[in-house]
């Protein structure tokens, strides 16, 4: 009697499956975690103060006393201090004083953990992390004692509304290693020092400071090159105990097969069983029916259902004669049919049915498409019964008609139970591949990204690098704003860093030593330009001067450009277009504060809107001699331009990972693609018209009057004429192109600066009260500021000038591309990487500037910038040819602004400094502010 089978898994088969479950999330749990982790075994930039001492774990049995005393210059709701890593049970005492006694409301603090000190609102304080253990003293002095090894930043908090010079007296008791005990020392007293040290042997490690110098600048650099070899031949190791235990398993599987594939199928029951018998080696020539005493296959894997349906199950030796073949009752039964599967004849009688006869069965009367005979199919019971679906049908469907049967035998079940057998043992054959092929897969992307890495060392002497995780490299450091970012990695790894943004190389220098290796010696090289999504579908396949690759097309247009637009003659001739404009300006706001009336008061006016108006009213009458902003400005085509360019100025300032992802990019990730080509459809169709219209605007005025001999060409008109000469190279698309660029480099620059300037000088009313003496001393009041007037406006240019140094429009520049492999600050930097200058840091770098974060006009006086601590437009080839233009816009519409109103902040608060990404990394909040025309201005200003 045989009992129902239905295959449950054997338990080697249970924990081969579980090991198939377990395989996976192993192996990509010991990726992940190698990949984040090698090269990065801690920090790698290690924070010490005088005589602090850290890092392993022999006592902290020695206390070292030191003190320090600094003058920092705190600005006004901000605080400034210096890092130290101090042990458990150091105390510091703080001393404090400002130097002037009426700014007194100042705190000491002791920050823990990363936390700097920042730039606070009125009445915020520095919160939660700050740890005063105990309470200040007198409001001048502090003891604090420490509780964990950690990072601190002890320094002082300004809450007076000025900036002020505050003395800082700090004596530290701190508690230190001994270290007279070490068995390697190396001292930087001369110089830099190394230490090898071996990887498994070394325990611990003390990095100690002397006790001298002053406070700031105590950093260590560690190179972690053992711990990665020791990294890569642990992952050996694990690669090679996968690959064993993966074998072993394979060797299980074998047997796997052979325990599950022993089938014996009771013929005379009209019952199958598949037994689990020890695993038994068969030889290929083994036959598959059995010596005579072995059952016969004739029957299914069916259930033996002996019990429910009161029957028996009769014995072989019983019933033996119905093995003989039913047509001769001769020999035995040997041969079964496809598809029916009936085992009931001998092979001369299936032979004769095949050839002669009708071809059908002789059970079910199926029809037949051929025989086999068991001895040749059914040579190996191990493995390919499995694999043999004829095999299987035969197991399942050979006791006669499924109806028949299942009637006869009431089971209802069985073609359910067929079909789960099979799926079973199909499962069974292909379960081990999928997971198999995601360890070998992931171990392999582990051991390329290893081995490259290694490669790249070797290769050369590449700039510190954050650890980075495999495909997206260091994005996943990044936020918005992207320049704040970088400069946090900076602080950490020096002003030189390598990065991976996805798939590309990224070299960000923040120094202006790094700048001008990059610019003077390497200027060649990194005149490229990337190739990006946004240069080939908003710019005409990166045919834009601002996106265009360095070589011959770039050089054609930058000399077009200059000479026609920026050359010394051509900003002459378009003075008239640049002061009419600024009159404009003055005028519309005049008549918004009188609203048609003589009424004289202060009014809010959006000056964002207005400066927008003014740089692209500029720019499109230099370009097309057309306006499309002001409310004087109804055209529809003039709406329609502002929509498109608000459109575009977003698109394209909106960061797109789909440039560093190829995978994003390949199923355009976000629709961006898709938006920027929609896009651009509009936009070139706009610019078409505007092409079309200047042709035949030309082509009638060469037949007609002679309109060019009494004003200055625009921009469009001269590559017309260009055209004519030299069709192949000014194709309408070069010339869409051109004037593309210019509108969208040369226009929200100006206006954002602009828009910048005004919100310092209202934080800093004595500011523009200085401006405005300097306009009525040298301008006076009886005309409004003039081009010609700008050489004497030396302050009003301070101001510009040290608004672009806090708030530069491009804070990362243009990102430029090597060309070629070369050398910065004696790193190595492969070909094609990109090359981002982080001018916002570079700009307020405490090292290079005095009080950076102050905005300070006067410190311009009497000096020129000197090399490349200040550079917003830009350096070498590619530096913006538009700044002489775009100083002149600006220097003069701020001063006719300043000359003919009074400007005042809304409310008391400080207008809102923060910014935002986007094109021209503009304010968050426009710039909305109070405007009253100058008493003393009111004649000049009511003739405009
Ligand atoms: C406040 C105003 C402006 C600022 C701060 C500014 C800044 C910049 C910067 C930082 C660059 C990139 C330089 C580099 O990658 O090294 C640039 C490029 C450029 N700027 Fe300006 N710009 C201003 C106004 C203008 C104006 C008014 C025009 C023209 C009408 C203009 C036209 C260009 C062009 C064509 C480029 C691309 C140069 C090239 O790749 O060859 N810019 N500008």
């Amino acid at each position: 009697m045989y009992r129902t089978y239905r295959m449950p898994p054997p338990p080697s088969l249970r924990c081969q499956h579980t090991w198939a479950l377990l395989l996976a999330p192993l192996t990509i749990w010991i990726c992940v975690s190698t990949g984040i982790r090698y090269r990065y075994y801690g920090d790698s930039s290690l924070v010490l103060g005088p005589s602090s001492s850290r890092l392993m774990k022999p006592e902290l049995s020695s206390i070292a006393n030191w003190s320090s005393s600094n003058f920092l210059v705190v600005g006004a709701y901000s605080s400034k201090g210096f890092p130290l890593w101090l042990n458990k049970g150091s105390t510091i005492r703080m001393r404090w004083e400002a130097h002037s006694r009426t700014l007194n409301q100042l705190e000491g603090v002791v920050i823990k953990g990363e936390r700097k000190f920042e730039t606070l609102q009125p009445k915020q304080t520095l919160s939660s992390d700050a740890v005063a253990i105990s309470e200040p003293i007198n409001g001048k002095e502090a003891e604090y004692v420490i509780e964990e090894d950690d990072r601190y930043h002890i320094g002082v908090l300004n809450m007076n509304s000025r900036s002020t010079i505050i003395t800082v007296q700090v004596n530290v008791s701190a508690m230190v290693y001994d270290t007279t005990r070490a068995k390697k020392m190396c001292s930087t007293a001369k110089g830099s020092c190394r230490l090898s040290l071996l990887f498994p042997q070394t325990h611990y490690i003390i990095l100690s400071a002397p006790n001298n110098g002053g406070l700031g600048g105590w950093f260590v650099q560690v190179s972690f090159m053992a711990r990665l070899l020791a990294y890569l031949a642990l992952l050996g190791f694990v690669v090679i105990v996968i690959c064993l235990i993966l074998k072993y398993l394979g060797a299980c599987d074998r047997d796997n097969q052979i325990h599950s594939t022993t089938v014996t199928v009771d013929t005379y029951s009209r019952t199958s069983r598949v037994d689990v018998v020890p695993a038994r080696e068969a030889t290929e020539t083994e036959p598959m029916m059995q010596a005579k005493s072995s059952r016969m296959t004739y029957g299914t894997n069916e259930e033996d259902d002996d019990d429910e349906s009161g029957g028996s199950s009769i014995s072989s030796e019983d019933l033996y004669d119905e093995k003989l073949c039913v047509i001769c009752y001769d020999e035995q039964r040997n041969c079964f049919f496809v598809p029916c599967g009936h085992c009931a004849i001998c092979y001369d009688c299936a032979k004769r049915i095949m050839e002669v006869e009708s071809k059908v069965c002789p059970i079910c009367r199926r029809l037949i498409h051929k025989f086999r005979n068991e001895r040749l199919t059914f040579q190996s019971p191990i493995g390919y019964v499995i694999g043999d679906r004829g095999i299987v049908q035969l197991m399942t469907c050979d006791l006669g008609p499924p109806d028949v049967i299942n009637r006869q035998r009431g089971n209802k079940e069985r073609p359910a139970r067929q079909e789960e057998a099979r799926s079973t043992w199909e499962w069974q054959e292909g379960h081990w591949v999928l997971p198999m092929a995601t360890c070998l897969f992931l171990i392999l992307i582990v051991f390329v990204l290893l081995i490259s890495k290694l490669f790249l060392k070797r290769q050369g002497n590449h700039p510190p690098s954050p650890p980075s995780l495999p495909v997206i490299g260091h994005l996943y450091l990044l936020k918005e704003p992207l320049h704040r970012s970088l400069h946090k990695l900076a602080e950490k790894y020096g002003p030189i860093i390598f990065l991976r943004f996805g798939a590309r190389n990224v070299l960000v220098v923040s120094s202006p030593a790094g700048v001008e290796e990059c610019f003077m010696k390497n200027d060649i090289t990194f005149a490229d330009r990337p190739l990006t999504l946004a240069g080939k579908h908003l710019n005409y396949n990166s045919k834009t001067v601002g996106f265009l690759s360095y070589g011959d097309h770039w050089r054609k247009l930058r000399r077009l450009t200059t000479l026609e637009l920026f050359s010394v003659n051509s900003l002459a001739v378009f003075t008239g277009i640049r002061e009419d404009e600024v009159r404009l300006l003055v005028k519309h706001l005049f008549q918004d504060c009188c609203g048609g009336g003589v009424r004289v008061e202060m009014v809010e006016i959006d000056l964002r809107e207005r400066f927008v108006e003014l740089s692209f009213n500029i720019m499109l009458r230099m370009i097309s001699g057309k306006r499309y902003y002001g409310k004087d400005v109804v055209a529809q085509e003039a709406k329609e331009f502002q929509i498109l360019i608000k459109e575009y100025a977003e698109l394209l300032g909106s960061g797109n990972l789909n440039d560093f992802l190829p995978l994003l990019h390949w199923v355009d990730f976000g629709g961006v693609e898709k938006r920027m080509m929609k896009l651009m459809n509009k936009m070139n169709r706009f610019l078409q018209n505007l092409l079309d219209e200047h042709k035949r605007n030309w082509s009638m005025s060469l037949n007609g009057s002679n309109i060019h001999s009494q004003r200055k060409m625009t921009l469009i008109e001269v590559m017309l004429q260009l055209q004519e000469t030299d069709p192949e190279f000014y194709t309408d698309e070069n010339i869409k192109a051109v004037i593309l660029a210019m509108l969208v480099a040369g226009s929200e620059t100006s206006a954002t600066t602009m828009e910048w300037a005004m919100s310092l000088l209202l934080n800093h009313p004595e500011s523009l009260q200085k401006a405005r003496a300097e306009i009525d001393t040298n301008v006076g009041q009886e005309q409004l500021v003039k081009e010609s007037d700008l050489p004497k406006l030396n302050y009003l240019e301070n101001v510009i000038t040290e608004t672009l140094r806090l708030f530069p429009v491009a804070p990362l520049l243009l990102p430029h591309q090597s060309s070629k492999d070369c050398t910065v600050c004696g790193f190595n930097i492969p070909g094609g990487t990109m090359l981002f200058v982080n001018l916002w840091a570079m700009h307020r770098d405490a090292k290079v500037w005095f009080d950076p974060t102050r905005f300070m006009p006067e410190r311009y006086e009497g000096i020129e910038a000197e090399g490349y601590k200040m550079i917003p437009f830009g350096a070498g080839r590619r530096a913006c040819p538009g700044a002489g233009l775009a100083k002149r816009v600006m220097v003069q519409a701020l001063g006719a602004l300043i000359q003919s109103f009074e400007w005042k902040k809304i409310g008391h608060e400080q207008v809102n400094m923060m910014e935002r990404t986007g094109l021209t990394t503009p304010k968050v909040e426009p710039l909305v502010a109070l405007c009253k025309p100058r008493q003393v201005m009111l004649n000049i200003l009511s003739n405009l």
